[in-house]
């Protein structure tokens, strides 16, 4: 269990991170998610005491980081796949960070056959490809067999095979009972991954969630209905007071589940070629929430894309479909 407590950072003017107080609990992977420049990396080198706090603090299974003996034990991390000595073989560079931290030689073996290395172990670390070297920084965050694990960004560079693997040993450390931290930008990913969900926009607490809850609670969900009696559909739906959008060739309801909405046209004797509940994506529900606390916009000449949450400018493109098709995915 990690918990942070009123944690803050000031560099000079600047607030990196604005009193944030959450907990990650264990036996889940807790995604963790913000815009460019949020606060996340700074949040997780305070975790890893690696950065002072200006306020509040944050506690490892009670202790400050601190005060961990052999803390590779406690929590391994993820940083920066590149904060290693280049110069070293993966093998030396596992084995420094194990005697320094009273892990066996043995380990060292294990966590490079888990991570796919064991062929290149007398490599040297310059070497290596940028996934190779996110591959050589999770197996020194598992090293220590700890029960808290932190990965930040851990699919850089990733190939898809490479991907899948990181996704299936997140799911299988958190299903064995450990605390999972991750950060990451692709949300696609995040949604297949991550059960929970911690949000930060600016340094401050945006959400603390379930992944199911935040889409429900920061995104459109509606039903599309399709029919080749579009104009007495349309009759009976306003007849019951039900509020319908029109969008190209379909119609968009809020608010009435698509059960409900069936059973009416089927009563009215009216056929449907389109009855179909569609919720937003985890990336939709996201940029809806972080929209105010994003740090560096791009400039564009592309038409503004249209907003989800507003039902007389619904957006079309593939809503839903990745968000169900992560669900899918995930009860796979
Ligand atoms: N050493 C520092 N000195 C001054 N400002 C800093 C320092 N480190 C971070 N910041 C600022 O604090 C804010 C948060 O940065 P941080 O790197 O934690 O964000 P992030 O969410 O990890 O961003 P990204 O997703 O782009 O990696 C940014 O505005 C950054 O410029």
């Amino acid at each position: 269990m990690i918990e942070l407590s009123g944690l803050t950072k000031r560099y000079g003017e600047k607030t990196a991170v604005a009193d944030l107080t959450f907990s990650v609990r264990p036996g889940i992977v807790t995604g963790f998610l913000g815009p460019n420049g949020a606060g996340k990396s700074t949040t997780m080198r305070m975790m890893l005491g690696l950065d002072n706090p200006t306020a509040g603090d944050v506690r490892i299974d009670g202790k400050h980081y601190a005060q961990l003996k052999d803390p590779l034990r406690y929590i391994g991390a993820l940083l920066d796949a590149k904060a290693m000595h280049g110069g070293r073989s993966a093998y030396n560079h596992l084995l420094c960070l194990a005697q320094s931290n009273g892990i066996p030689r043995s380990r060292v073996h294990e966590v490079l056959d888990t991570v796919g290395l064991t062929a290149v172990a007398r490599k040297k670390a310059k070497g290596f490809s940028l996934g190779m070297g996110q591959r050589l920084g999770i197996a020194g965050a598992l090293l220590g067999d700890p029960q808290i694990l932190m990965f930040d960004e851990p699919v850089n560079g990733l190939d898809p095979e490479g991907i899948h693997w990181i996704r299936n040993l997140m799911k299988s450390l958190a299903t064995a009972g450990r605390t999972v931290f991750v950060s990451s930008h692709l949300m696609s990913e995040m949604a297949l991954t991550a059960d929970h969900l911690v949000v930060i926009g600016q340094g401050r607490l945006l959400a603390d969630m379930s992944m199911p809850d935040f889409i429900r609670q920061n995104s459109r969900s509606y039903v599309r209905l399709r029919s080749p009696q579009r104009e007495r559909l349309l009759d009976v739906l306003h007849r019951d007071g039900i509020t319908v959008v029109e969008s190209g060739g379909t119609l968009e309801v809020d608010g009435h589940p698509a059960e409900e909405l069936g059973e009416l046209a089927a009563r009215n004797q009216l056929v449907l070629h389109e009855l179909s509940p569609q919720q937003a994506s985890l990336e939709e529900a996201f940029m809806q929430l972080t929209a105010e606390s994003v740090e560096y916009h791009a400039h564009t000449d592309a038409p503004e894309q249209q907003n989800p949450q507003n039902p007389q400018n619904p957006q079309q493109s593939g809503w839903g479909s990745g968000w169900n098709q992560a669900n899918r995915e995930k009860g796979a």
